[in-house]
């Protein structure tokens, strides 16, 4: 009887359950909106009294049609693909906005289980309609992820995990981002469209503190100290400081500065803001600039001793007010001539350097290369503003070695005594010796290159030895000049003298003689009385 009773019992409830999804799916078919939102409503009602579970949805975007993606929606997107692609039964592919790489993410209806800190928690992807205020798309269908969990957690959910997925699904964005190499263009040059104060392209450099050539022990200090910064927001936010960091490199044309620049952006993952100055209009754009970066960026001014004439406005300034460095030192009529030429300035630079719009963005580098140090003014390069100051010079033959090393694939050689001796002579830069290693021809084995090295080593040694003969000639010649020059002066000297003490005989002459006519005189007076 039993078995019987139970079998009638089930088929009731399916039919009944068959009934109410046959109903259910009419009304979604048939139903106006309207209808649906209030049923909607009331069912969530009646259910959130019996439900223990809680739920958080992020929806794609507003009701606006035209409306952009949410940002909170987009990073738990990002966030899940990872979860989802190891999970998820079907998956969704797209090519990611910044990236030509596909990313994967949940399929409409998936659901994928994720855990924080023992607790489990529920991801469902679902398609949400909604009516919008356009005329022609009354209705449009968006994404909507559902995070679903026990009641019990709600403050662990609300106050940790979903700081843990946002701080997550940024990190996984910026890795699987595109990078980016920035540069400003002169405002005048931009259609009236341009929204954005940069243009991009995506940046591909291939240098890597590994490929560069130099002394080993230095590039590990460099390195280090660019891990530690990239590590050290906590550090930075204690001693109330900004998170970003100077570096000044400086060295003769050649010796990879700009080359380091590539690999600093390699190492951390950052982008890249090539600033050219002159094409700032004033101090103002400079600071728009500014604001427009990215955190995990590097801000270059290449030659920035060339950029602007910086040092002489400053030196005239010092004139005038022999104060310290500071930019709060410049007399304030200093200031308003500077603000008048509508140019960019040297305060203007060190504002944005330091100033308190700097601080914006964080996680940043700012990088200054010249050729000339001597050149910049000391208040642009003090430590604080320029942190690291580092001196990329001639090729040692350490540095050779990597060089070696990457392009011959070389560690010993014959020919390295004889370069070692060579590169003690004389002085060659990196991109000499990059140059010289790199093979000419298909029959250009190791051993030819090395040789060009030497030779061109060789010639390097010649034209040295020949341009200090050039000077020691010049300095003879000039010192033969002075020396003649000295004689002449001496002689006319002598001249003059002479021609002052025949003066003065002449002189004492005519007196003598005026004195004796006198006497002559008043004697015939004397004479002619008597
Ligand atoms: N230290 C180095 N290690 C490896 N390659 C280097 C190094 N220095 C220079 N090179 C090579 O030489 C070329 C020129 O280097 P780079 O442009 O970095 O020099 P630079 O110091 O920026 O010169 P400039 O002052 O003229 O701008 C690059 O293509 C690079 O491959
Ligand atoms: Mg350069």
């Amino acid at each position: 009887m039993l078995p019987n009773t139970m079998t009638e019992m089930w088929a009731t409830v399916g039919s009944t359950m068959a009934s109410i999804m046959f109903v259910w799916t009419i009304l979604q078919q048939y139903c106006p909106y309207n209808l649906r939102q209030f049923f909607d409503k009331y069912t969530s009602i009646i259910t959130g009294y019996f439900n223990p579970y809680i739920q958080i949805s992020f929806p794609e975007g507003s009701d606006d049609f035209w409306s952009k993606r949410s940002k909170a929606y987009a990073t738990v997107e990002t966030y899940l693909s990872s979860k989802a692609s190891e999970k998820a039964n079907r998956l969704k592919a797209e090519l990611g906005k910044d990236s030509s790489k596909l990313v994967l993410s949940m399929d409409v209806h998936q659901r994928v289980t994720d855990e924080f800190r023992g607790v489990k928690i529920w991801w469902a992807s679902k398609i949400v309609v909604k009516s919008t205020r356009s005329l022609y798309f009354p209705e449009q269908e968006k994404m909507s992820y559902n995070l679903t969990f026990h009641k019990k957690y709600r403050h662990m959910i609300t106050e940790s995990y979903l700081e843990h997925v946002m701080k997550e699904g940024k990190q996984i964005g910026v890795r699987n981002r595109q990078r980016k190499l920035y540069t400003n263009c002169p405002t005048e040059k931009w259609p009236s469209h341009r929204r954005s104060l940069w243009s991009s392209v995506v940046f591909e450099h291939p240098a890597t503190f590994e490929t560069m050539g130099m002394d080993p022990e230095k590039k590990q200090e460099i390195v280090d100290d660019l891990l530690n910064f990239s590590k050290s927001k906590d550090f930075y936010a204690r001693i109330g400081k900004a998170w970003k960091r100077g570096y000044l490199l400086y060295g003769p044309p050649g010796t990879g500065k700009s080359t380091m620049i590539a690999a600093m952006a390699n190492l951390l993952d950052y982008d890249v803001y090539d600033l050219e100055l002159t094409a700032v209009k004033d101090n103002t754009e400079l600071r728009k600039l500014l604001i427009e970066t990215t955190s995990k960026s590097i801000i270059v001014i290449e030659d920035i001793d060339c950029s602007l004439d910086l040092t002489g406005q400053r030196t005239k300034k010092k004139k005038k007010s022999s104060e310290d460095d500071d930019q709060s030192a410049i007399p304030i009529k200093d200031v308003e001539e500077e603000e008048k030429s509508n140019k960019v300035t040297l305060s203007g630079l060190l504002n944005f350097v330091d100033g308190l719009w700097s601080a914006c963005g964080g996680e940043r580098l700012i990088v200054f290369t010249t050729n000339y140090l001597e050149r910049l003014d000391p208040a642009l390069i003090r430590r604080g503003r320029m942190d690291k100051h580092i001196e990329l010079s001639y090729c040692s033959f350490e540095a050779f070695k990597v060089l070696a090393k990457k392009y011959l694939d070389l560690e010993i050689h014959q020919k390295f005594d004889t370069i070692q001796r060579l590169m003690g002579l004389t002085k060659i830069t990196p991109a000499d010796v990059a140059e010289n290693l790199m093979p000419k021809s298909s029959s250009d084995d190791a051993d030819k290159c090395l040789s060009n090295l030497i030779q061109a080593l060789e010639q390097a040694k010649e034209e040295a030895a020949k341009k200090k003969a050039e000077e020691e000639e010049a300095a003879k010649k000039k010192d033969e000049d002075l020396k003649v020059k000295e004689e002449e002066a001496a002689k006319k000297k002598a001249e003059e003298e002479e021609a002052a003490k025949k003066k003065d005989e002449d002189l004492k002459v005519k007196e003598e003689e005026a004195a004796k006519k006198k006497d002559e005189d008043s004697k015939e007076v004397e004479y002619l009385n008597l």
